[in-house]
C-alpha cells in the first residue's frame, strides 16, 4: 500500500474510503493531493476484496476546488504542455462503483471529483458550484461537462456563467445528489449504501455501471442493444445462477464475485 499525506485510505471490509485530507485548505486540490487521490483509486480498483468505494471529506468542506495558490502562477505552455488535470480522468476509468459522500463546500474542482464519482449522497449542508468564471477561468475537470448532463442546459449556464452555489436541496431537484442525509450520518449511510453494493456480484455491479454510463455517450439504440449483450452474459456468471438458485430456494445469494 502506498504513504498517503494528504488522504486518508481504509478498507472497511469490502468497502475502500478515501477521506481528503487537508482540512487548512478546505481540502483544496493541489497536485499530491490529486495523485494520492488517483492512486488510492487505482489501488482500490485493482483489489477484487474490493467492491465500493467512498470518497468523502471533512464536514466543512469535501473540497474547496483545484488549489487555487498552487495553479495561479502557472503559465499556458505549463498547463498544456502537461495536459494539466487530465490524470483526474483516471478516477473515471474505474469499474468499481464509487460514491461521493459530500458534507459542506463542493466548488469548483471539488464538485468536479464528486461528479467523477457514480452518484453523490450529500449531507444537508453541501453546497455545490462552478465558480472558476469568477478567477477569470472556466472549469478544466469535466464541471461544464458532466454538470450539464447532470442538472440540464438551463442551470449548468447559470451556475457556470455567474458561479453561485447551488444548495444541497437544489442539487437534488437538479438531480445532481441522489440523497440528502443529516450530515451527522452521512459517512454512515454512505458506508452503509457502498456495503450494501459490495455485497451484490461483483461482475453484475460493474456491468450495471459500464451500462448505465453508456447511456451518456451513445444512442438509444446502441445503448439497448449494448445492455442486452451485457445482460446475456451475466448467464456465463457463477453469480446469475447463485442470484437466482438464491431467490428460488428463499434464502440469501452468497455471490462469489465470479
Ligand atoms: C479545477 C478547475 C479548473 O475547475 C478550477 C477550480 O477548482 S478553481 C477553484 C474553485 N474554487 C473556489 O474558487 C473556491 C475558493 N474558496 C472560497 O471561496 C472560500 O474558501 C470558501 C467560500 C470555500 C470558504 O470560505 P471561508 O469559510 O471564509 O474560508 P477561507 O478562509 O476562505 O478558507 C480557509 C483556508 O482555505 C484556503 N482555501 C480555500 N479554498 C482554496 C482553494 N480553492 N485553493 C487554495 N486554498 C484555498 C484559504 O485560502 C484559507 O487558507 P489561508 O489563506 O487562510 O491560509
Amino acid at each position: 500500500m502506498t504513504d498517503f499525506e494528504t488522504i486518508l485510505l481504509d478498507r472497511k471490509g469490502r468497502v475502500g474510503l478515501i477521506t481528503l485530507n487537508r482540512p487548512k485548505a478546505l481540502n483544496a486540490l493541489n497536485s499530491q493531493l490529486m495523485r494520492e487521490v488517483v492512486a488510492a483509486v487505482e489501488e482500490l480498483d485493482a483489489d477484487r476484496e474490493i467492491g465500493a468505494i467512498v470518497i468523502t471529506g471533512s464536514e466543512k468542506a469535501f473540497a474547496a476546488g483545484a488549489d487555487i495558490k498552487e495553479m495561479a502562477p502557472k503559465t499556458y505552455s505549463e498547463a498544456y504542455g502537461e495536459d494539466f488535470f487530465s490524470d483526474w480522468d483516471k478516477i473515471s476509468s474505474a469499474r468499481t462503483p464509487i460514491i461521493a459522500a459530500v458534507s459542506g463546500y463542493a466548488l469548483g474542482g471539488g464538485c468536479e471529483l464528486a461528479m467523477l464519482c457514480d452518484f453523490i449522497i450529500a449531507s444537508d449542508t453541501a453546497k455545490f458550484g462552478q465558480p472558476e468564471i469568477k478567477l477569470g477561468v472556466i472549469p478544466g475537470i469535466g464541471g461544464s461537462q458532466r454538470l450539464t448532463r447532470a442538472v440540464g442546459k438551463a442551470k449548468a449556464m447559470d451556475m457556470c456563467l455567474t458561479g453561485r452555489n447551488m444548495d444541497v436541496e437544489e442539487a437534488e431537484r437538479a438531480g445532481l445528489v441522489s440523497r440528502i442525509v443529516p450530515v451527522a450520518e452521512l459517512l454512515d449511510v454512505a458506508l452503509e449504501t457502498a456495503t450494501t453494493i459490495a455485497s451484490m456480484s461483483l461482475p453484475a455491479t460493474i456491468m450495471a455501471k459500464e451500462a448505465v454510463n453508456r447511456a451518456f455517450e451513445t444512442t438509444l439504440a446502441e445503448g439497448v442493444k449494448f445492455e442486452r449483450r451485457v445482460f446475456h452474459s451475466t448467464f456465463a456468471t457463477a453469480d446469475q445462477k447463485e442470484g437466482m438458485a438464491a431467490f428460488i430456494e428463499k434464502r440469501t445469494p452468497e455471490f462469489k464475485h465470479a
